[in-house]
């Protein structure tokens, strides 16, 4: 199994591409169940989590090429053989799900294993569930699978999310664009990869207002077409690459990054004492003389914090000066990556869903785990900033949402490397 050795060093300078966005990718392309016509996609990231929705696509049948290294995914859904998402793909990545809507809409029936918890929390999927059952959908548990059907096809309804859910609006705006009449989702969530489906969507003949707002609004249509997309940048990537100048000082610009992705983010950043500036090229993140500031973080679905930084925003705070607090509000155990961050040498008290860091001058190599992927990359930002070597084991999580970390951070001047087999 791979490990990822990080020598803390000093400032960083330079440019770092930012890929697109694993989580809009993971939700585009289960749309293309929606049509018999090709669906393509541009900027696509390279990453295992792509390979593994690929591999499920195929699995029904789909034919799913890639092109240009990985960043062009074509594919088909005219010769469909199945409408059932078998267990042993479900299981390795929770996105799956997000195959149920599409395959009800345009076949009236689907079986889907369910996915499962994973380590940052529960994770049920009732509310994909609920709102499908708003659009006529008639569900049963069996075995392990959700087994659904809608004979005389989906109807339009209107259902309000009890709590804000990416991939219950995603499953739901997906089934809705076939079902007869008018779907109305309330508090529906606003992330720039759901106006990234509702744009792909509308490419494919959709008729979709309202998203980025909390109550979109869907016209079906009869059927959809093909269509070429380009995934929007990856908005979690970006941030996690605006964290290194932040960590070890130095100069980075994120190509292709925007800060309408990441404001809430971007404020934080900007009271820690980094400055950042919007640029033709992307954003551009400098570290001046002073330290870094502790600051408080709560996360909240978008606009507010995202969940997916709050790990790396952490290593962070495991260096600024002062206590900062940590509030995550999205899953109930997400701080995995404190007790590794402390076997490093950071100040960290956790208690339910808050965590307490009092910054130290300077945290310390060693050899650490992660459980999930956002962790995995806080661990690699608290090793640009260690004194000595930090081996980060299980590698796997992070290659399910970086691509070429090792290469993209040394590009900036990081002594960064992945070793085979240790
Ligand atoms: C592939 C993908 O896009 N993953 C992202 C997506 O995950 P995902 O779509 O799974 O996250 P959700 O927005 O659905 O989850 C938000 C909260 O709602 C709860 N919930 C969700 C669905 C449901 O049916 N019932 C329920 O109770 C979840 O347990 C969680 O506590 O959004 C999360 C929140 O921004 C991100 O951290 C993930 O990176
Ligand atoms: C939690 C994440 O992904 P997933 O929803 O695929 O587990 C993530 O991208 O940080």
């Amino acid at each position: 199994m791979d490990s990822i050795i990080v020598t803390g060093n000093g400032p960083l300078k330079g440019e770092i591409p930012i890929a697109g966005a694993k989580n809009a990718c993971l939700t585009l392309m289960p749309a293309t169940l929606l049509s018999d016509e090709p669906l393509t996609l541009t900027n696509a990231p390279r990453l295992s989590d792509i390979r593994t929705m690929s591999q499920l696509l195929g699995s029904l049948g789909a034919e799913v090429s890639t092109l240009q290294g990985g960043q062009v995914i074509a594919m088909s859904s005219h010769a469909l053989t199945s409408q059932r998402a078998e267990y042993d793909i479900v299981r390795k990545m929770r996105a799956s799900i997000l195959v149920l809507g599409p395959l009800l809409a345009r076949f009236g029936r689907a079986e889907v294993s369910l996915p499962g918890g994973c380590a940052i929390g529960a994770r049920p999927v009732d509310l994909h569930l609920r709102a499908l059952e708003a659009m006529g959908a008639e569900l049963d548990l069996r075995e392990g699978y959700v087994h659904a059907t809608a004979p005389g096809g989906l109807k339009g309804g209107t259902y309000e999310f009890p709590l804000v859910s990416v991939g219950a609006t995603e499953n739901a705006l997906m089934a809705a664009t076939l079902a007869k009449g008018t779907t109305v989702l309330k508090n529906a969530a606003r992330e720039p990869e759901i106006v990234d489906l509702a744009t792909c969507l509308r490419r494919m003949g959709a008729q979709i207002e309202g998203d980025g707002t909390s109550t979109i609004t869907i016209e079906g249509v009869e059927r959809l077409h093909g269509a070429t997309h380009p995934v929007v940048t990856d908005r979690i990537e970006l941030g996690t690459y605006m964290l290194a100048p932040a960590i070890c000082g130095g100069e980075v610009t994120c190509l292709g990054g925007r800060r309408d992705l990441l404001a809430a983010f971007c404020d934080k950043l900007e009271a820690a004492g980094m400055t950042v500036t919007e640029t033709d090229k992307g954003l551009s993140v400098a570290r001046g003389e002073g330290d870094i500031r502790a600051v408080d973080v709560a996360t909240e679905p978008f606009p507010g914090f995202p969940t997916d930084l709050q790990a790396q925003f952490m290593a962070l705070m495991c260096i600024a000066k002062g206590k900062s607090v940590l509030e995550e509000n999205i899953f109930e155990n997400r701080f995995m990556h404190a007790p590794e961050l402390v076997r490093m040498g950071a100040r960290i008290d956790v208690h339910g869903g808050t965590a307490t860091v009092e910054g130290v001058s300077r945290l310390k190599g060693a050899p650490v785990m992660a459980t999930d992927l956002r962790a995995s990359v806080s661990l690699i930002l608290a090793g640009l900033a260690a004194e000595g070597e930090t081996i980060v084991n299980r590698v796997y999580h992070l290659d399910r949402g970086y691509e070429h970390v090792e290469d993209k951070l040394s590009a900036v001047g990081a002594r960064i490397e992945r070793v085979t087999g240790r």
